[in-house]
């Protein structure tokens, strides 16, 4: 089957947060993140891709400017595929630095039912690391997110239907989209 081209749904979108706010609340997000992280041993950045790479790029740029220094690597765990609805978890790609007595920041696109950051966090821990936090743009309003997972950074909040733009896919389109919006009600 052919995907819906992202022309024919995003005439009918609703903006839900211009770039302006996007920009401000990452500001916002790096002034709280700084003042959580000091000593010499930079934090390890994990970057979620595919979703996670413009907020993180961004957020990486407002903590250099701040002082603090990241060392980058990144992770793929991806449960949606393109689709609008979550399944199983599968991993693309895992980090090849070491996360044994570390300090990790992992930045994500969205929080949603969690299953994807649960994962995620879970991983890092057996792998060692000493302290996991996780910073994301938006995180969905529902009563439907797993338990254990809440991140400690969040960006904006997002209603509770299919959003996309700033690194969010509509059918692996629109992710380059400086905004974000959500599918048609
Ligand atoms: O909270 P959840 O319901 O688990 O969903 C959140 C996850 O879903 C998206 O990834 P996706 O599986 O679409 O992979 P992608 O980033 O490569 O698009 C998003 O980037 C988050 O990682
Ligand atoms: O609403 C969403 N949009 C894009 N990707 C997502 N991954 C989980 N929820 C979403």
């Amino acid at each position: 089957m052919s995907p819906v081209r992202l022309g024919e749904v995003l005439p009918d979108a609703e903006l839900i947060h211009d770039r302006a706010t996007l920009e401000q609340a990452i500001q916002r997000l790096a002034d709280e993140i700084r003042g959580d992280y000091e000593g010499d041993m930079p934090p390890l950045f994990l970057t979620v891709m595919h979703g996670g790479m413009p907020f993180a790029s961004q957020l990486a740029f407002a903590l250099g400017e701040r002082g603090l220094d990241l060392e980058f690597d990144y992770l793929h765990a991806t449960r949606y595929r393109g689709n609008t609805s979550g399944a199983r978890l599968a991993w693309l790609h895992r980090p090849a630095t070491s996360l044994r007595g570390r300090r990790v920041l992992l930045a994500d696109d969205i929080l949603d039912e969690g299953h994807t950051l649960l994962a995620i966090k879970r991983w890092c821990e057996d792998e060692g690391a000493a302290d996991v936090r996780t910073a994301v743009l938006a995180v969905k309003i529902h009563d439907r997110c797993v338990e254990g997972i809440e991140a400690e950074y969040v960006g904006v909040e997002v209603p509770d239907r299919y959003v996309f733009g700033y690194g969010m896919d509509f059918q692996e389109q629109g992710r380059n989209l400086p905004a974000i919006y959500a599918l048609k009600a």
